[in-house]
């Protein structure tokens, strides 16, 4: 078997390969999840193919971008499309096909590639861990009012502002939701960017895909939009929001205020909120708001340790020593971490250990959104002397919890 870059002739056999992996067949941009394949990177995929020339697997990776803590934005391959045909699962085809990869995003000079994984239990050995976490909100209606929130006398928090909202049809957009979505991902700690080709071929889900959708667009005094709120309402009288894309928290509430108070409606499904998200306090009723399907959504695998962890911001001051395993790469370093003023050194060092864990953990706590402390607790990260998972909590949160949205 090899394993073998693609071109652009490679397209059609690369979809078709892909989608018998998944079992799936080819949507229009209008249906579903709309031609989420259309944009795949022929330049950057694989192909395994046969001793006799039959393609078996596919792996290919999205040129994204990804925030850090502290606002960066990094390069972040998305890895994508990752398929074996049925028939020859469990060979170590998807094994050759990542090996393969991992070497050429290093080589590439990628620090870190990213992922979202299809069953929680494939990627943890290939270095990947889970970085961003999302829910569900469900909310009666009827019982979600929302409170009047003392900010609102300072002005302070997700007070509202003079502003206005707009409903226009997924038709009628035309770059608005795309402007928006770039402001709100650039300060949004493990937001991914979305390139301007996904939405020219509605490759994604709505509403990049352009299935029919309301938009709820809002304003702010200046008449600038400043976010939106994509939905639908079925006939069992459930409004669902796909996404609700804000450059702020008091956007966030107008155009939850506004969906909120849609007539004809029992429910409102709000499908991505981040883990504790501010709208739950929102309610005159704590309980008004149900969470569910909670689930991880960004996996993060970290290519080059020093230059990824000095590449995010930093809270706090302090110095760890972090022991980290690579096994899937065969390494295994010793790295000094000295976070001073938001920014961090970061060098190979000969001293003992603070924290000893797997590269799969690192990426785990890497955006913030997961603590050293509960890895320490859960048993993947071993902690050397008293305090270190404390302070290692501490230096690596992230100004807001980190959150990602973007399917791929
Ligand atoms: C980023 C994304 O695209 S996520 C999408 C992933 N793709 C899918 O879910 C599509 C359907 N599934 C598939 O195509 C395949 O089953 C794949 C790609 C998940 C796995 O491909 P395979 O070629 O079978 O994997 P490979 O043989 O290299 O397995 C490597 C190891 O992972 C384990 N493994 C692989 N897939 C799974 C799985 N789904 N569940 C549990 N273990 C798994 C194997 O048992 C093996 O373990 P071992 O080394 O201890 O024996």
């Amino acid at each position: 078997m090899e394993i073998r870059s693609t071109t652009a002739q490679d397209f059609d056999v690369f979809v078709d390969t892909t989608l018998t992996a998944f079992a799936m067949e080819r949507e229009t941009p209008a249906e579903g999840d709309g031609a989420w394949w259309s944009a795949f990177e022929m330049d950057r995929s694989l192909l395994a193919v046969t001793d006799d020339g039959r393609p078996v697997g596919t792996a290919g990776a999205y040129s994204l971008e990804l925030t850090l803590p502290g606002g960066a934005l990094v390069p972040a391959p998305g890895v994508t499309a990752v398929g074996v045909l049925p028939t020859h699962r469990r060979q170590g085809v998807l094994s050759a096909m990542m090996r393969r990869q991992l070497a050429d995003l290093r080589e590439e000079g990628d620090i870190l590639s990213v992922l979202l994984s299809s069953e929680a239990v494939i990627y943890r050995r290939f270095g990947y861990g889970p970085a961003t976490y999302t829910q569900r909100m469900t909310v009666d209606r009827h019982r979600a009012a929302l409170a009047r929130p003392r900010a609102e006398e300072t002005g302070g928090g997700a007070a509202p502002r003079a502003g206005s909202v707009e409903v226009l049809r997924r038709a009628e957009c035309g770059d608005l939701l795309e402007e928006i979505y770039d402001r709100y991902r650039r300060t949004q700690p493990g937001a991914l960017s979305r390139p301007h080709r996904w939405w020219s071929l509605g490759a994604g889900q709505p509403p990049i895909a352009r299935a029919p959708r309301y938009i709820a667009v809002h304003r702010d005094a200046d008449g600038v939009a400043d976010g939106y709120a994509s939905y639908s309402v079925d006939k069992d009288r459930t409004l669902t929001v796909d996404e609700t894309i804000t450059v702020d928290d008091a956007a966030f509430t107008a155009l939850a205020r506004f969906v909120l108070g849609h007539d004809l409606v029992e429910k409102v499904v709000f499908k991505h909120l981040p883990p504790g998200h501010p709208l739950r306090w929102q309610f005159t009723d704590y309980r008004a708001g149900e969470l569910g399907d909670s689930t991880d959504w960004l996996w993060v695998r970290l290519l080059d340790i020093p230059r990824a962890l000095t590449a995010r911001g930093w809270s706090g001051d302090g110095e760890l020593v972090l022991e980290v395993d690579d096994p899937w790469l065969g390494e295994h370093g010793r790295y000094r971490l000295t976070v001073q003023g938001g920014k961090a050194d970061c060098a190979p060092t000969s001293q003992a250990p603070d924290l000893s864990l797997d590269v799969s953990d690192l990426g785990s706590v890497y955006l913030g959104g997961t603590l050293p402390s509960t890895l320490v607790r859960a048993g993947h990260i071993t902690s050397h002397r008293p305090g270190a998972a404390e302070l290692a909590d501490a230096l690596f949160r992230a100004e807001r919890t980190p959150h990602c949205l973007h399917w791929f």
